[in-house]
């Protein structure tokens, strides 16, 4: 998967070079590319920003330093792509993310994301960009943010984790919360017992039908404790 990623904060990313995303670039499992978008600037101050028609607080990202990025790395860049690039711009006024999502994304070949800033970007730029590939403005969740860019370093880790060969023993992958539509079961290790706690006798038990069972019973009781909300309409009903 080719990931680019546009912003005015480019070392925000470099975190993504470490641990299990950092081994995927260098096995090429992912090609990540993170662009200044001031690179696509022209004056002296390689402004990014403008006053917003209409008034109202704050600046608004100018289109053409977009226009002219978005043409060079999700554009026929010379490279022969397969599928037209997803370009993804976190918004507060998006589609909320969610592990649905996410598995989604780890399908596609080629991400762009569109970190904003200020007020956020010219609309004309999403539309714009609508003629290059497919435009997604995702939201991390309902709470505000100063820009794009911590959103998509949680989507590049949600949806890199996800591509195959990126995290070693794919099963870990299957029990984890959100996977199943519950909540993840609680886990413990040694000791087995721990400033006077001791681990469920279950899991010292050695019987797999029973671990697998008190596990299940595990996460329909803290789904239905912490987020009732991912719940079907009948609670009973077996998930
Ligand atoms: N993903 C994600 C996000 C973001 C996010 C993502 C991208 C950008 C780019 C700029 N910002 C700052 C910003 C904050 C608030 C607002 C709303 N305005 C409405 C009118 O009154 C002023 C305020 C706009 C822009 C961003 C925030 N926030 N929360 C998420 N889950």
């Amino acid at each position: 998967m080719r990931i680019d990623v546009l912003s005015i904060f480019p070392s925000y990313f470099d975190g993504l070079t470490l641990s299990l995303l950092g081994k995927a670039q260098e096995s090429g499992l992912i090609d990540l590319r993170v662009r200044d978008l001031r690179d696509w600037t022209s004056d002296r101050h390689r402004t990014v920003d403008d006053t917003p028609y209409g008034g109202g607080a704050g600046m608004v990202m100018k289109p053409e330093p977009w226009g002219l990025a978005l043409d060079e790395i999700a554009g026929s860049s010379g490279e022969a792509p397969t599928e037209r690039p997803t370009i993804i711009f976190p918004s507060p006024a998006g589609e909320v993310f969610t592990q649905k999502t996410a598995r989604a994304l780890a399908t596609r070949e080629h991400l762009v994301f569109g970190c904003g800033r200020y007020e956020g970007i010219d609309e004309r730029v999403f539309e714009y960009a609508s003629d290059l590939g497919e435009v997604r403005l995702i939201s991390l969740g309902d709470y505000v943010l100063n820009g794009g860019e911590v959103a998509t370093m949680a989507m590049i880790e949600a949806i890199g984790r996800l591509i195959p060969g990126v995290v070693g023993n794919p099963e870990s992958l299957v029990e984890e919360s959100h996977e199943d539509g519950l909540l993840e079961y609680p886990s413990y290790t040694k000791p087995a017992s721990w400033r006077e706690r001791s681990v469920p006798d279950v899991l010292l038990s050695g019987n797999h039908g029973a671990i697998a069972s008190w596990r299940r019973e595990q996460q329909i009781e803290r789904t239905k404790r912490r987020r009732p909300d991912l719940l079907p309409g009948d609670e009973t009903a077996p998930v």
